[in-house]
């Protein structure tokens, strides 16, 4: 059983990574250390209909019950958190039960978020069915959409342990292979350029990827991020370096509609800004034109979407949760693997946004 240790300054806990690692579940939650009054299940409708038989099966000796939400961001409101609350209450869960989270990053975020506030914390474990997840599921944050801005109800709370069955991957369509695909490339861009290199030199398809690839690029992203978290867990430094490409990509995701553009490839549109950004602010020595040729072998659209207008964007970027005082900051690189923080003027940021609605590669 591959095992990646997190250590945070507010819980340690393991991320099990493997096929069948849902299989471990049962023994982990019988742990004598442990007491289990009740398990709620937060699940989506596709990865209900796949997997909750299942995983409810495996764990037959507990007292457990479910709750399926909308599929991806549409389960990330006020309406759906409250009535998985209310639910809860129902089932007269207590602070001894468990909230598990099985689904992709939407629904650890949302189903965590519910486990943080319930009677003010009761434990949870995700179970991420997305190769997204294996960022989302991983260090605490968890959150719920506001019109005015991606994941601005939230929390730090940390899971008891990660569950991450690589058979689950089996099934993932490839837009979501392609929008989990892009924050393992950011965590090489941030902090590891022997892993970029390795990426670009080996995954030249997101429909080929083999078992052992993706196992490799799963645990090295975890531990690349594990090492962040543990050195700052509430983003009071380092952690902003996680959310390169986040800056312009939360706000793409929030004026397009949550759910019309993936995550992942909205942050990717934000890493490529960024990437321009640091060209002309810190003197980056990158080939653009390589790494955009790469994306787009890929499967990704690499340039803001027409429709969006730049300055509702920009008006976007100033309510960013890295923002202070409307004065909007990124995340940028000095050299790959050498992030920084940097507070960029409008006139820069939108004329920089304006390069990125065409693409002549
Ligand atoms: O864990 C972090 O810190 C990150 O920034 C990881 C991001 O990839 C992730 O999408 C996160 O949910 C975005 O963070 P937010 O604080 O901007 O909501």
């Amino acid at each position: 059983m591959e095992k990646v240790h997190i250590s945070t300054p507010s819980k340690d806990y393991p991320v099990f990574i493997e096929k069948e690692a849902i299989g471990q579940l049962e023994s982990f939650l019988k742990d004598s250390n442990r007491e289990v009054s009740k398990i709620l299940i937060i699940t989506d409708y596709n990865v209900g209909d796949l997997y909750l038989s299942k995983l409810e099966n495996s764990l037959s000796s507990f007292d457990v019950t479910h709750y399926v939400v909308p599929n991806g961001e549409e389960a990330k409101t006020f309406e759906i958190y409250y009535s998985c609350l209310s639910y809860a209450l129902e089932q007269k869960l207590d602070r001894k039960s468990y909230i598990l989270a099985l689904g992709g990053g939407a629904v650890g975020d949302l189903a965590g978020f519910v486990a943080a506030t319930y009677m003010r914390g009761i434990p949870f474990i995700q179970i991420p069915t997305t190769i997204l997840a294996h960022d989302s599921a991983v260090g605490g944050k968890v959150a719920i959409n506001h019109p005015l801005g991606k994941n601005m109800i939230g929390a730090f709370y940390q899971p008891e342990a990660v569950f991450f069955d690589l058979n689950f991957l089996k099934s993932l369509p490839l837009v979501e292979k392609r929008s989990g695909f892009a924050e393992v490339i950011k965590h090489g861009l941030i902090q590891d350029f022997s892993f970029y290199e390795w990426l670009n030199k080996n995954i030249t398809s997101l429909e080929t990827l083999t078992d052992e690839q993706i196992s490799f690029f799963l645990k090295t992203g975890i531990n690349i991020k594990g090492a962040i978290v543990k050195e700052d867990e509430k983003e009071n430094g380092i952690r902003r370096f996680l959310n390169f490409g986040h800056t312009l990509g939360h706000a793409i995701e929030a004026e397009a509609g949550y759910g019309k553009i993936s995550h992942g490839e909205a942050v990717m549109i934000g890493m490529v800004y960024a990437l321009q950004l640091s060209k002309a602010v810190t003197n980056l020595s990158f080939n653009m034109d390589h790494f955009k040729g790469w994306l787009s072998e890929l499967g990704y659209q690499i340039t803001v979407p027409s429709y969006l207008d730049p300055k509702k964007l920009l008006a976007r970027m100033k309510q960013d949760k890295k923002s202070i005082k409307q004065k909007v900051t990124f995340v940028l690189l000095e050299e790959i693997g050498q992030p920084m923080i940097k507070e960029l003027c409008d006139e820069l940021i939108l004329e920089e946004l304006e390069h990125l609605y065409t693409y002549s590669g």
